[in-house]
């Protein structure tokens, strides 16, 4: 007898694999290693930035109060003292009606409290004349402006992009803490299925999955392992993945776990006294995706269908996966768009929409990426996002406003809303 499962809503599902993550520890790594990696300690500003009071043009310092009353008829001349050069200090401090030449970056010297841009004056033989009045402070980056000292600026578990790295470099860590990262297995099962080089025969398919989800975890900056492909024979998988297990952090498995005869997954779960948290999602695609634990290992059971597979990954792993690296914002970001076509189709699961984004004159629009079956593959290549049409909807029409999932953004959500 088939056995009948019994779907959970998405929402729930997520939050049983979120409820199921024992974060990883921590290690410190060089800043050149750190991008795509979470902070395991909050970024607490070192000193000031600017450490210094800087200009923030190539002009002059001045007095400010030596400009009063400069107009066009009265132009109000300086002596120009010196030069400094970004990197370098003036000597002097500035005296009535001089000026230093100052370029952009370079520390405001002592007395001077503006800077007079090259544009606004006018050169003489001993300096140059201005125009206007200039007010303490004017064209003045001040010290501690961008950060102050003991200020806290980035919170622990966040993701580490280029601008991190930035602010890292600028207080001088030459290595940063972060979480540890978990190593993934990727497993793709089906007796049907062919190596990506192989040439098609009766009845195959090239594994497109196991490439396709390893570049997922790459997306992430997740290590994995790869373990190919497993025929669809009990033994010959439970061994696989028992090895898999002992070698890392979490496998994510492809195929092989629905109700036919030839999908082993259930049965392997069972053997290993795995729990199982859930076996059907009230979704579509990914229904039959199953995520279960075995002591602190997550074992992602994802469609072989690729669509289902992709979406999978996507809702369940990726947030779990980044968790588990102590990110504090692991969902997929989301924003609201107008249907770019009419979607007649009646949605008992919540349905997940293979879709392109673009911002029109008309706001943010999303239209399908064309096949959307579970099986589809060519929806997933053309997407950039998922449209989510939720269960017990029907007959959406252009311009309607619909919920989007976003694809490959750096920056993700702290809570799954939708
Ligand atoms: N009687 C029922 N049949 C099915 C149900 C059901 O509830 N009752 N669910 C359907 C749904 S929904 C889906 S989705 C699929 C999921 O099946 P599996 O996840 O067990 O995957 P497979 O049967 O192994 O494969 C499905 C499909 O995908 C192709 N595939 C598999 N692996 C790969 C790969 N690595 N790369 C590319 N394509 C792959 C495979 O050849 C099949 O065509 O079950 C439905 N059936
Ligand atoms: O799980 Mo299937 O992907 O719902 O079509």
């Amino acid at each position: 007898m088939v056995e009948i499962r019994k779907p959970i809503p998405v929402a729930e599902a997520v939050a049983q694999v979120i409820g199921h993550v024992q974060r990883l520890g921590t290690e410190s790594i060089s800043l050149e290693q750190s991008m795509g990696r979470i902070l395991a300690e909050p970024i607490v500003a070192r000193h000031n930035v600017p450490p210094f009071d800087r200009s923030p043009y190539d002009g002059f310092a001045i007095r400010a109060i030596d400009s009063k009353g400069a107009s066009g008829d009265n132009r109000v001349p300086f002596k120009v003292i010196g030069e400094i050069g970004a990197g370098y200090v003036g000597g002097l401090p500035v005296g009535p009606h001089e000026a230093y030449r100052i370029m952009t970056g370079a520390q405001i010297p002592e007395s001077a409290d503006a800077v007079v841009m090259f544009e606004q004056t006018v050169e003489t033989e001993e300096g140059f004349t201005i125009r206007k009045p200039f007010e303490t402070g004017d064209n003045i980056s001040y010290a501690g402006e961008d950060a102050s000292k003991g200020e806290m600026l980035i919170p622990s578990g966040t993701l580490i992009h280029a601008g991190t790295i930035a602010l890292l470099a600028t207080f001088g860590y030459a290595d940063a803490v972060v979480y540890r990262q978990p190593v993934v297995g990727v497993l793709s099962t089906g007796t049907e299925l062919l190596d990506v080089s192989d040439d098609l025969v009766p009845g195959k398919i090239r594994n497109s999955n196991g490439p396709m989800v390893k570049a997922q975890l790459k997306r992430l900056g997740v290590p994995y392992k790869s373990y190919g492909t497993s025929s669809d024979d009990l033994d010959a998988c439970t061994e696989v993945i028992e090895r898999a297990l002992q070698e890392t952090d979490a496998l994510i498995t492809t195929g092989g776990v629905s109700v036919g005869d030839f999908d082993h997954l259930p049965a392997i779960y069972e053997r290993l006294g795995a729990k199982v948290l859930f076996n059907k999602v009230a979704m579509r695609p990914g229904s039959v995706t199953t995520v279960a634990v075995l002591g602190d290992k997550f074992l992602f059971g994802l469609s072989g269908n690729p669509s289902a597979c992709f979406t999978g990954f996507e809702l369940f792993a990726r947030p779990a996966l980044l968790s588990l690296m102590g990110c504090t914002a692991p969902y997929l970001p989301y924003l609201k768009a107008k249907l770019a076509e009419d979607f007649t189709k009646p949605n008992p699961f919540t349905r997940f929409i293979r879709a392109v984004w673009q911002m029109t004159g008309n706001g943010v629009t999303a239209a399908p990426a064309g096949f959307n079956k579970s099986n589809a593959v060519s929806s997933i290549a053309r997407g950039n996002c998922l449209i989510v049409l939720p269960s017990g909807t029907r007959g959406y029409s252009t311009g309607d406003e619909v919920d989007l999932l976003l694809i490959g953004a750096e920056q993700g959500a702290e809570d799954w809303v939708l």
